[in-house]
């Protein structure tokens, strides 16, 4: 067998078709566009790159977008006071961190600083608990994204023996609690599992996200499985891949996302449709 191969890219472009066209009926409507606040603080080339396509990405539906672009030297208490300004102002309907940050600064006390009904990558502890207790409200886009990618694909999740590779507060452990809100049955591998070939062989869905190039054999995939790679590596070559042996697991896959052009994309689009939301439910406290 040889796996469909899932176009994230196509997919995420119709998703942000969806998200300008809901830009335009506000206008319509004499609301304003949705505005995001994007920081990056740093200069990490790769998180350069993800903001830098996350401003394209908001002009491409016809949002606004503000910048902050910090020193690396940037005080933690510089940060959380521009935080604070955000979350008062408004005509800022989300407000992002790009991560990883600095090692001066403690990310948790950043991202629980924005306001949770601004917090569009979802990663504040109310809403991580929101998505936990079936109530989700701001959803991690990376997540939400392999949920939308699964939906459109036409796979159904419920009853399926989901497995997760990676416990990482971006992706592992909200992934796991996306799939059981989806009613499927979840397990989640770390770095402590036993027997990990075992555990991924066992699933109907495997999703995995721990950032090292072809961690998952494509031999451990059981055949038929939806192989969801959420890895991100860039190789001594210069190119990408994820954390899935590609090219063995597509023979063994009904469906497999590449990288790049798979998950990727979603986040992005993800991020868009968060920050339309939050746009959403400031308008009706207003
Ligand atoms: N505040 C956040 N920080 C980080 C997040 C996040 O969701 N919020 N996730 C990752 C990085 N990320 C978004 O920020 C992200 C990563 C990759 C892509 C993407 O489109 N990848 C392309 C390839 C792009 C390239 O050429 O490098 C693909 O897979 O096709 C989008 C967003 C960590 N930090
Ligand atoms: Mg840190």
């Amino acid at each position: 067998m040889t796996a469909q191969i899932i176009d994230g890219k196509q997919i995420s472009q119709q998703r942000l078709a969806v998200v300008a066209k809901a830009v335009t009926g506000r206008q319509a409507q004499g609301l304003r566009a949705p505005c995001l606040a994007v920081v990056l603080v740093g200069h990490d080339p790769a998180s350069a790159v993800y903001v830098r396509n996350k401003k394209l990405a908001c002009e491409k539906v016809g949002f606004d977008s503000r910048s902050y672009e910090l020193p690396e030297s940037t005080p933690e208490a510089e940060l959380l006071a521009l935080i604070d300004e955000m979350n008062a102002d408004n005509s800022v309907d989300g407000i992002l961190v790009q991560l990883p940050l600095p090692e001066h600064i403690d990310s948790q006390h950043v991202l629980e600083r924005i306001v949770p009904h601004k917090d569009v990558d979802g990663f504040h502890p109310y809403n991580v608990g929101r998505l936990a207790v079936k109530m989700p409200l701001m959803r991690p886009c990376t997540p939400k994204g392999v949920m939308t990618l699964l939906a459109s694909c036409g796979v159904d999740v419920v009853g399926k023996k989901a497995v997760v590779v990676g416990a990482s507060n971006i992706v592992g452990r909200p992934q796991a609690l996306e799939l059981l809100l989806a009613r499927a049955t979840v397990t989640i591998c770390h770095s402590a599992t036993q027997n990990l070939a075992a555990e991924v062989a066992a699933a109907d869905i495997v999703v995995v996200g721990v950032g090292i190039p072809n961690f998952v054999k494509g031999e451990w995939i059981k055949p038929g499985a939806v192989v969801i790679d959420v890895g991100i590596n860039r190789l001594p070559n210069g190119k990408l891949c994820g954390d899935v042996e590609f090219d063995v697991a597509k023979e063994r896959a009904a469906m497999i996302t590449p990288v790049p052009g798979g998950v990727g994309p979603m986040t992005i689009a993800t991020l868009l449709e968060n920050t339309l939301a939050a746009a959403q439910m400031h308008d009706q406290t207003i």
